[in-house]
């Protein structure tokens, strides 16, 4: 694999004015409550932040308020320099204009960097009925293709996710968005489904300890509850090594285990599904659910869980080699 490419991949987000973009990113990357986004301020002026995972991303976000196509603002460099561009439309507020200003940008977008993955959110949809979320669906797509159409650039493709930061479908989408991004996805997914096959897992997933986005799972379809229930338990892990690191100082001094050791930890859930974390590379962790029906004494639960150690142990290894040999898909404008 090539290695020059630079070691970072952008997503930029967009949309017009309080449609919610620096609720989402306070709210997938820094942990922000959703009730807290109520009293950010506008942001006026484009903020860019760093994030270290698998993959370098930095999510940089433009102010709805700024006009990227006056002369003095090098909207060139800026799109050709993009992995990804998120465009949030607010959809319990009039989207008319939000849908032109889109079409405008795409097409700018895709005419500096043909290569650009474009991702429409259509956002804050915890204020719409199930039906009502369905036509808004319904109706941006069409409206986006008619216009693209219009445009002459009917080939391009364009992924629309119903988001809102009062679930996880945000995270979902992100981390859909994010994959897009990550060159070793096809490897990645391939182990997973190993994984899967030869451990008796059910779902499996490899997340950003950080974002909670997960940057990749196994092949088998994604179900949001499943999806939770892990994210959580990566917290709970969390909360529970750092009480643990606690108690240990207080009871010796001398022996503080150093908080770097790798995280492993399994819990039983009440309806006999087994939830199974380990600490990978670079801020990730994989996260198992084992919903086996053949455990039905504790040492069948032993050897099964011998065997995802040991599986689980491979694939570390080969995530370590595959980021050895790394490289980012990073867009550049040939
Ligand atoms: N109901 C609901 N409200 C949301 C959601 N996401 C954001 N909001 C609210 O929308 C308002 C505007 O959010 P911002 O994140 O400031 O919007 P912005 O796009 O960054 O706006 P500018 O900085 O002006 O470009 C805030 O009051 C948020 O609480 C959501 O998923 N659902």
């Amino acid at each position: 694999m090539s290695s020059n490419t630079a070691n970072n991949a952008t997503i930029l987000l967009m949309g017009l004015r309080r449609g919610g973009k620096s609720s989402i990113c306070k709210v997938v990357f820094h942990n922000m409550q959703p009730l807290d986004t109520l009293y950010l301020e506008s942001t006026s002026k484009p903020t860019t932040e760093q994030f270290s995972s698998l993959i370098d991303l930095s999510v940089m976000e433009l102010p709805g308020q700024l006009n990227y196509f006056e002369p003095n603002y090098d909207s060139e460099r800026l799109f050709s320099s993009v992995g990804a561009l998120v465009y949030v439309i607010d959809s319990q507020d009039e989207y008319l204009n939000a849908l032109t200003n889109l079409s405008m940008i795409i097409e700018y977008a895709y005419q500096v960097n043909p290569r650009i993955h474009i991702e429409v959110l259509i956002h804050k949809v915890d204020g719409l009925s199930e039906d009502y979320r369905m036509d808004a669906q319904r109706e941006i797509m069409q409206r986006v293709g008619d216009e693209l159409l219009d445009l002459g650039l009917e080939g391009v493709q364009v992924s629309f996710y119903l988001t809102s930061i009062f679930d996880h479908s945000v995270y979902e989408a992100f981390s859909r968005i994010v994959q897009k991004l990550v060159p070793e996805l096809p490897s990645l997914e391939n182990m997973l489904d190993n994984l899967v096959q030869h451990s008796s897992v059910d779902k499996v997933f490899l997340f950003d300890v950080n974002s909670k986005i997960y940057v990749a799972t196994d092949s088998t379809p994604v179900d949001i509850q499943t999806y939770e229930v892990c994210a959580e338990f990566i917290d709970i892990t969390i909360d529970l090594d750092d009480l643990y690191v606690e108690d240990e100082k207080q009871q010796s001094s001398n022996s503080v285990r150093s908080k770097k050791r790798e995280l492993r930890s399994i819990s039983n859930l009440s309806n006999g599904s087994i939830l199974y974390l380990r600490q990978m590379i670079r801020g990730l962790v994989l996260v198992a659910l084992i919903r086996n029906d053949e455990i039905v004494n504790d040492v069948s639960l032993e050897s099964l869980i011998t065997v995802i150690d040991y599986n689980v142990n491979n694939f570390k290894k080969s995530l370590v080699k595959m980021w050895q040999n790394a490289r980012i898909d990073h867009p550049t404008n040939h």
